[in-house]
């Protein structure tokens, strides 16, 4: 299976090197603006591929798509970073051309594609990918949930000083500072709900910490994260690739779907082959479902800004 990952910067390298280093890709082709950038990322990664074990050949190019055809599965990460105190919506006016055009160019050369959208803000890049690529709903897919739920049980399992491989939970809704809706009402630790044992302090820190977790790593960082949002972006990957049919909360089209259309929001969904093979429709709590609608309200006035 062939994967085009278009930015190789920061997000575009960690994505080439957790797919390769999982090893179920034949080939990864990085694609980048500046000149000879992901030429020397694919070497240097194809550099690890005897010490780390994998057979995946990754290769680089400057801006020549014809080197993606035929791709399965394209993932976009080209586009600005925010910096701190920015939030990720002000990105909106640089990254909208970008991802348009990538989309085109894209699209252009492997019609059959798949494509995920990193590049923020996420919800509004791939509302602007439906809006102009002409690919089928099922195969356009926004990473968000994907990492915010990483970063759910990241600090789950802080809070209940448990590892985290005892516990398990799901954030839907937007990808955004304000937006995002980590489900505390159906997180466990091995299968017992946490609200059992997390006081109303702890699950409030759980809830704002995971909200605002880019936004923390943005702040430590200098500019945003990118070891968890590659590794978020590799298991979508390996979900698609392997037919995994795994459910994971991801940006998608609604039509109707928890109360919501014509938006992308973050929603569980279940990964395979297909792309999206099927939209899950969960029970919310009513103060879930009235703060899942506040976060399409926010996302459809960003979403007001884009110029197809
Ligand atoms: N959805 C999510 O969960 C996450 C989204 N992001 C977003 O991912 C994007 C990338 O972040 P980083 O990798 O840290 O930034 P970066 O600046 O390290 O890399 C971006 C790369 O895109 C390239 N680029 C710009 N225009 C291009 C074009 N037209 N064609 C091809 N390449 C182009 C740049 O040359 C650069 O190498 C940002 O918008 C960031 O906000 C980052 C982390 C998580
Ligand atoms: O915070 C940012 O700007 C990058 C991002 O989307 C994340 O790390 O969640």
């Amino acid at each position: 299976m062939k994967v085009t990952v278009v930015g190789a910067g920061a997000v575009g390298a960690s994505c080439a090197e957790y797919i390769a280093m999982k090893n179920f890709c034949s080939e990864v082709v990085l694609v980048d603006i500046k000149e000879g950038f992901a030429e020397g990322k694919a070497m240097d990664l194809m550099q690890t591929a005897s010490l780390n074990g994998f057979d995946t050949k990754i290769t680089g190019t400057t801006g020549d798509y014809s080197k993606t055809a035929g791709s399965h599965v394209a993932v976009i990460t080209s586009g600005i970073p925010r910096k701190p105190g920015m939030t990720r919506e002000e990105l909106i006016g640089i990254n909208a051309g970008i991802v348009k055009e990538v989309t085109e160019n894209l699209v252009k050369h492997s019609p059959e594609v798949i494509i995920i959208v990193v590049s923020n803000p996420m919800d509004t890049m791939t509302y602007l990918v439906h809006k102009t690529s002409g690919l089928p709903k099922h195969k356009i897919i926004g990473m968000g949930g994907a990492l915010d739920s990483a970063r759910f049980k990241y600090r789950l399992a802080e809070a209940l000083e448990a590892p985290i491989s005892d516990v398990d939970g799901m954030v839907i809704a937007a990808h955004s500072d304000t937006g995002m809706l980590p489900l505390l009402s159906k997180a466990t630790r091995n299968g017992v709900p946490v609200t059992e044992f997390l006081d109303d302090e702890k699950q409030k820190y759980v809830i704002e910490e995971t909200k605002v977790g880019g936004a923390t790593l943005t702040k430590l960082l200098g500019t945003s994260a990118w070891y968890a949002p590659g590794a978020a972006v590799s298991v979508m990957v390996q979900a698609i690739a392997c037919d995994q049919k795994k459910m994971i909360p991801c940006s998608l089209m609604l039509d109707g779907e928890y109360g919501e259309s014509d938006i992308c929001l973050g929603v569980p969904a279940i990964i395979g082959a297909n792309g999206v093979e099927k939209i899950v429709d969960i029970t919310l709590t009513e103060e879930e479902k009235a703060k899942f609608a506040e976060a399409a309200k926010a996302v459809r006035e960003v979403n007001g800004d884009l110029k197809f």
